[in-house]
């Protein structure tokens, strides 16, 4: 029987069978930024550990730091004491930082695949949940917690359990206005945010094959949502294209010999998933969340449920629950919601045609009185890409505030807060409560989307602008 990509790269990486379905993996790159790097480097401290393969491991300041114009680690006064402790320790252990202002500082998960860092067939580890984006370069990414970073810093492996294998075959030929980010809510809502749980999902398929790594950066960026670990897509030709040339992928006859073996890490054809499912993308509108999971979206132009007509009762208490917090009614059309900020950015949507995308709707028009809008390049490669193609003043001239690389509003670490009650339109891809600081509410939808909510102040259709 054939094996799958996932299991390829799986059997490759066993230093030790643990039995049971446990083994102990090899990590190719671990990448590290400030919030979670510089607690596992206080214990490894504290325990006296080496880190035995520096080389294997890069770090970048992205969640703590400000994203103001002219920022510097000081600019939030309470993140740079984890800037601080994370320039000290990779100094000290020899691991390269890519540090503000540099190219290769941003967002860990924007920066690693753009760096050449994440590679085909690689096991990359990161402390942070939505580590599984790399897999849209067909590498195996684990999310994990502080104590098997601790581990996989110390030993280069990690101890993981072999999760069940998931396909999720997206075919068809996606609709107007609707991008990567809509079909992967799309895919949420159909399957669950537990649809994933325990399992390494593979996105195959035609729309997979059509579209663009950025693209399958951000299908896998969200695979988390589902409660998978990891995502995968199978390198191509395009993922091919894309790393050549990239600083730290293989040069050379070294890039030609690598391809070749990428080539061949593709799910046999007669491999078998656990589980499989098929989607049609073609049936896929542009979505915008209404609650406060990533799973209760709608399409734009859809009725927010109502409660009424929820039968199940612990549904429909969530439902009365999120909407609630949302400060929304059921049974109303979601267009046309009144919005306070936009916030385009974060690993789900900072790379380059994201904010080409964004820039599409802004040009020319202005955001409506009454808006903040912000764009937080993903990256400072991502930022000076934009600007010499002219993004910037497109979203200056429309009133956007253009910013430094970070996570930024996404999760509000570095005191970038949506204030309490004031209404979000966000690319990110979470939408939790509190999520984007105290009581703030966010609908999650793409870069076009979230533009087209700057220029008209409400929740509107970008088919229709
Ligand atoms: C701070 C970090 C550990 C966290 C994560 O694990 O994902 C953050 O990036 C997030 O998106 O919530
Ligand atoms: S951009 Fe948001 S989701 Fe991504 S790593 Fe930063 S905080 Fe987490």
């Amino acid at each position: 029987m054939g094996r799958t990509l996932f299991e390829k790269i799986w059997d490759q990486h066993i230093v030790q069978d643990l039995g049971d379905g446990w083994a102990l993996l090899h990590v190719d790159r671990h990448l590290l930024h400030d919030l979670s790097g510089p607690m596992a480097f206080k214990a490894i401290v504290e325990r006296g550990l080496d880190v035995p393969n520096p080389e294997l491991a890069f770090a970048t300041p992205d969640h703590a730091v400000s994203s103001a114009p002219g920022r510097t680690a000081a600019t939030f006064p309470t993140g740079q004491r984890f800037y601080d402790a994370m320039v000290e320790q990779t100094r000290a252990r020899g691991i390269r930082l890519f540090d503000l202002g540099e190219r290769g500082q941003g967002i860990v998960h924007v920066t690693g695949p753009e760096l050449g860092l994440v590679l085909p067939g690689a096991t990359v580890v990161c402390a942070d949940s939505h580590t599984c984006t790399n897999g849209g370069l067909g590498a195996l990414a684990f999310g994990v917690g502080t104590s098997e970073c601790i581990h996989a810093l110390a030993t280069q492996t990690l101890r993981l359990r072999r999760p069940r294998t998931m396909r999720v075959r997206l075919d068809g030929e996606s609709g107007k206005g609707v991008s990567p980010k809509d079909i992967i809510l799309h895919v949420i809502r159909l399957l669950g945010t537990d649809g994933g749980v325990e399992h390494a999902i593979e996105f195959a398929g035609g729309a997979i094959e059509a579209m663009t790594i950025e693209g399958r950066l951000t299908i896998c960026n969200l695979t988390v949502e589902m409660g998978a670990r990891s995502g995968l897509v199978a390198p191509d030709e395009k993922t091919i294209d894309f790393l050549r040339d990239k600083p730290f992928a293989p040069q050379g006859e070294g890039f030609e010999l690598a391809a070749s073996a990428w080539r061949l890490l593709a799910s046999d054809h007669d491999a078998v998933f656990d589980r499989d499912v098929a989607i049609d993308v073609s049936q896929v509108a542009p979505t915008v969340t209404w609650g406060t999971s990533p799973g209760q979206s709608i399409d734009v132009d859809g009725i927010v449920p109502d409660p009424a007509f929820e039968p199940d009762p612990i549904r429909r208490e969530q439902i009365v629950e999120a909407l609630g917090y949302m400060g929304i009614e059921g049974g109303r059309p979601i267009a046309g919601t009144q919005v306070d900020y936009v916030f385009i950015g974060s690993c789900a949507n900072s790379r380059l045609p994201d904010l080409r995308a964004a820039a599409e709707i802004a040009r020319g028009r202005h955001v409506a009185t009454g808006v903040t809008a912000w764009v937080v390049p993903g990256s400072v490669a991502v930022k000076r890409a934009a600007e010499a193609e002219g993004l910037d003043r497109i979203f200056r001239d429309a009133g956007f505030a253009w910013r430094e690389p970070g996570c930024s509003m996404c999760v509000a670490a570095n005191g970038e807060i949506i204030p309490p009650g004031k209404r979000a339109v966000s690319t990110s891809n979470r939408n939790f409560v509190g999520r984007q600081g105290p009581r703030a509410r966010t609908h999650l939808a793409s870069p076009a989307m979230a533009a087209a909510a700057a220029i008209t102040g409400i929740i509107t259709d970008v088919r229709k602008i």
